[in-house]
This record gives C-alpha cells, sequence and structure tokens, in this order.
C-alpha cells in the first residue's frame, strides 16, 4: 500500500434536544444512563454538524480538526469510538479510483476527521450530540460497518450520551439498557419526522459563551451528592418516558407540553439539589418560563412547551405555525435586539415565521402590542438586548450522505483541511 490515494465520506448530522432529559451516569467509562430519555431532532438545515473522514495510507496518525482548529484524539471518549468502529470495519473497494482496503487493514491505517458546527460549540446546543453522531456515523460508512443505526448509536453513546440519539431524525428514544456491557444502551426512533410535522422550534439563545459545569461533571456531581435524582430516575422519569410516548404517538400536544415543561424544571431542580448546587438557567431563561407559563395558562391550554438543557438557552415547542407566530410577538415584544442589530441576524433558520408574524424591520419590533394576558397588569417591562438571537426551526432528519464535493472538509488530494 505505497500508494498515495485519499479515501473520503462527508456525512450531516442533526442535533437533538431532550423533552424527557437525561441526567446520570450507572458507568461513566462506556456512558450508560440512570434513566431512559425521549428527545425531537431538530431540522439540519439549520443546526447540524458536518464531517468529512479520510483514510490514506499515506497519513501517520489520526487526526481532527474541529471548526478549523486541530483537536486532540487521545481522550478517552474518541478512543473508544475509533475502536469500536475499528473492531467492525469491512473491506472496502473503491473500483474508479482502484483502491482496496481489507477488513485487517483497517488496524493500522489512520484516519483524518474535520467537522464543523454551524452553531456554538459547547454553549448547551448539544454539540457534542451531533458532533459524536456524526463523527460515528461517517466513519462506520467510511469504514464499511454493516451495523444498523441502533448498534451505530450504542457507540456514538461512548463519544457522548445525547449523541446516541442524534442517529435517528423526529422523535427517539434512548433505552437505558440493562447490560454491564452497555449493548442494549441503544437509541431507537419513536416517529419520524414527518409524524408531527405542525410542531414549530424556537431556540432563545441567551448566551453563547461557554458554559462553567460540564454535562458530564454536573451529572457526575448530581449523581454523587443529590437525594432527589433517585427518585426522579426510579420514580418519576419511568412513569413519564410511557406518557410522553403515548403523547407523541396521539399527536397530543396538551400532554406533550406539561411533559416536556416539568421535566426541564424537574432537571434543573435536581441540579439545584446539587451540592454544590448548579445553575443552568439565568433571569433571562426564568423570564421566558414566565412568559409561557402566563401565555399558556391564559389560553387555558398549552400553546408552547419550553426546555432547557445544560445552560440558559430556550428550546421552545410551539404546537402549530400559528402558536409559533403568537410566540415569536411574545418574544421580540419583551426581547427587542439592541438597536444596532439587524433584524435579519436577530430571527435566523427558518424566516417564514417572521413573515407571519408581520415584523420586517425594527419598526415592526417596537409597534409590537403587549400580548393580552399582561394588559391589566402595570406596563409589562422590556429586556433589550437579553437574547443574543434567535433560531426558528422544526424536527428534522437524521444523518445523512453528502455527495456535493463543495462540501468537503478534507482536501480530496492532500486529506488535510480545505
Ligand atoms: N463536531 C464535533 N465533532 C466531534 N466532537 C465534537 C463536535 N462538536 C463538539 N464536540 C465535542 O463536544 C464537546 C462539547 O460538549 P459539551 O457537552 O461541553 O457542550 P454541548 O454539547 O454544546 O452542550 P450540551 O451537551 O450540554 O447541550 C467539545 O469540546 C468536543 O469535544
Ligand atoms: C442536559 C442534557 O442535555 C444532558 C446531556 O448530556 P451529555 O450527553 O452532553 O453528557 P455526556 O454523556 O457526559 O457527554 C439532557 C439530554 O440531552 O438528555
Amino acid at each position: 500500500m505505497a500508494e498515495k490515494w485519499v479515501l473520503m465520506v462527508t456525512a450531516q448530522t442533526p442535533t437533538n434536544i431532550a423533552v424527557i432529559k437525561y441526567w446520570g451516569k450507572r458507568d461513566e467509562n462506556l456512558i450508560l444512563p440512570i434513566n431512559d430519555s425521549i428527545s425531537v431532532t431538530l431540522d439540519p438545515q439549520h443546526l447540524c454538524t458536518t464531517t468529512s473522514v479520510a483514510v490514506s495510507p499515506a497519513f501517520t496518525h489520526d487526526r481532527m480538526w474541529l471548526n478549523g482548529k486541530e483537536i486532540s484524539l487521545s481522550g478517552g471518549r474518541y478512543q473508544n469510538c475509533l475502536r469500536e468502529l475499528r473492531a467492525r470495519a469491512s473491506d472496502v473497494e473503491d473500483e474508479e479510483k482502484g483502491i482496496k482496503i481489507a477488513k485487517k487493514d483497517w488496524e493500522k491505517l489512520h484516519v483524518h476527521i474535520a467537522s464543523y458546527n454551524n452553531f456554538p460549540t459547547a454553549a448547551g446546543l448539544a454539540s457534542s450530540a451531533a458532533g459524536f453522531a456524526c463523527l460515528v456515523f461517517s466513519l462506520a460508512k467510511l469504514m464499511n460497518v454493516k451495523e444498523d443505526h441502533s448498534k451505530l448509536s450504542a457507540i456514538a453513546r461512548q463519544g457522548s450520551g445525547s449523541a446516541c440519539r442524534s442517529l435517528y431524525g423526529g422523535f427517539v428514544k434512548w433505552i437505558m439498557g440493562k447490560e454491564e456491557n452497555g449493548s442494549d444502551s441503544i437509541a431507537v426512533q419513536l416517529a419520524d419526522e414527518k409524524h408531527w410535522g405542525d410542531l414549530v422550534i424556537i431556540i432563545a439563545v441567551v448566551s453563547s459563551r461557554q458554559k462553567e459545569t460540564s454535562s458530564t461533571s454536573g451529572m457526575r456531581e448530581t449523581v454523587e451528592t443529590s437525594m432527589l435524582i433517585e427518585h426522579r430516575a426510579k420514580e418519576v422519569v419511568p412513569r413519564r418516558i410511557i406518557q410522553m410516548e403515548e403523547a407523541i404517538k396521539d399527536h397530543d400536544f396538551p400532554s406533550f407540553s406539561r411533559l416536556a415543561c416539568s421535566d426541564s424544571n424537574q432537571f434543573h431542580a435536581v441540579c439545584l439539589d446539587t451540592s454544590p448546587p448548579i445553575f443552568y438557567m439565568n433571569d433571562t431563561s426564568h423570564r421566558i418560563i414566565s412568559c409561557i407559563e402566563k401565555w399558556n395558562r391564559f389560553e387555558g391550554t398549552p400553546q408552547v412547551a419550553y426546555t432547557f438543557d445544560a445552560g440558559p438557552n430556550a428550546v421552545l415547542i410551539a404546537h402549530n405555525r400559528n402558536a409559533a407566530k403568537l410566540l415569536l410577538q411574545r418574544l421580540l415584544f419583551y426581547f427587542p435586539p439592541q438597536s444596532d442589530t439587524d433584524l435579519s441576524s436577530y430571527v435566523i433558520g427558518d424566516k417564514s415565521i417572521l413573515e407571519d408574524a408581520g415584523v420586517h424591520n425594527m419598526k415592526d419590533i417596537e409597534a409590537l402590542a403587549a400580548p393580552p394576558e399582561v394588559k391589566d397588569n402595570t406596563p409589562a417591562q422590556k429586556y433589550k438586548g437579553d437574547v443574543s438571537y434567535f433560531i426558528c426551526t422544526r424536527p428534522g432528519k437524521g444523518p445523512v450522505l453528502l455527495n456535493d464535493e463543495t462540501k468537503e472538509l478534507l482536501n480530496a488530494e492532500t486529506g488535510l483541511p480545505n
């Protein structure tokens, strides 16, 4: 194998937001959780990771570049994923390029990985979920790993727990499993993205700075010190999982919303019950919760569900386009952009919701009326600049291979970043 060929695969993988949260591990190395969790996959058009992986006899060691910067692959999580994939690699033949890789060659061959997140990394927008899912999916294709998505999810899980749910589109359950080796701790699809196509998701990016306590250390401290976590994992979540599956199957938005909001609040309550306490939400997060709670109560039936991961950003799930329009009007009313902000960078993603809301420029935002649920009270206060930007999106599809050469992140001849 003295030739200098480069074989490359590029894939795109979505991120996901948990509506029944994973928080706490029973095995730190294999990443085995203490409860099942359920998530919604977000449309990769708006939030996704793109990863190119390449193999060449010319590569001297495994290397990775994340968002253009070289990072070390020596960490246990990357090593575990690479080892599991190499062990399952098969023969690969590319007749056109005259490349033949035998199964046993994969132990000696090295890979180059380049990945790009089209959203802030490590800011509570689940970059590790999309990132590890994409790494595993693309390497599995390159190495001709002949296993289904559920088996691949058990490998992605070893990169980051929530990553196993990004192997599927739509609505996904991560089954915690019972086996000590983690073989039954896998993700399964509950319903695809078309099943509940009415849902609209608006993310309020409250802060895109890197957070103080990572999910990994946060959940470790919770398991070690919180008395509430055991009750949550053993009593509360198992019941909620059954109810959430039903709500999704039946398109029952009121139940979906109540369960998602309660579960997010309970996750943040166990963070507060951790010693020392962990605060992921901030004042802006709390104001968003109040706004939604007030509106939902005023309407008599939930219009929007909220959920917050390990950070202050709000993920708001509206039951249809009309609710999303009314939601965006409320959000822009309470959280108008700074005067020097450009509207097109303040609301990104699916801008058609902005059209529905009748907001075309900054003047339209200033002209928004206070929502009816606050009218009788003192004039509603506004919090200009407290939200960095909004992303409008929807439930989306799972990983896909990209055959477009212009999307490749590695050079087809050198295997180095483009
Ligand atoms: N595209 C990627 N490919 C591979 N690994 C990635 C990628 N993006 C992020 N990661 C890994 O995930 C880490 C960030 O994970 P972290 O859990 O801190 O943040 P997050 O996933 O953005 O937030 P959260 O999981 O709490 O929602 C990065 O330091 C990196 O190791
Ligand atoms: C709050 C959460 O987003 C926690 C995600 O934790 P991670 O999957 O990032 O943690 P590790 O398994 O240690 O990598 C809830 C969820 O996604 O279910």
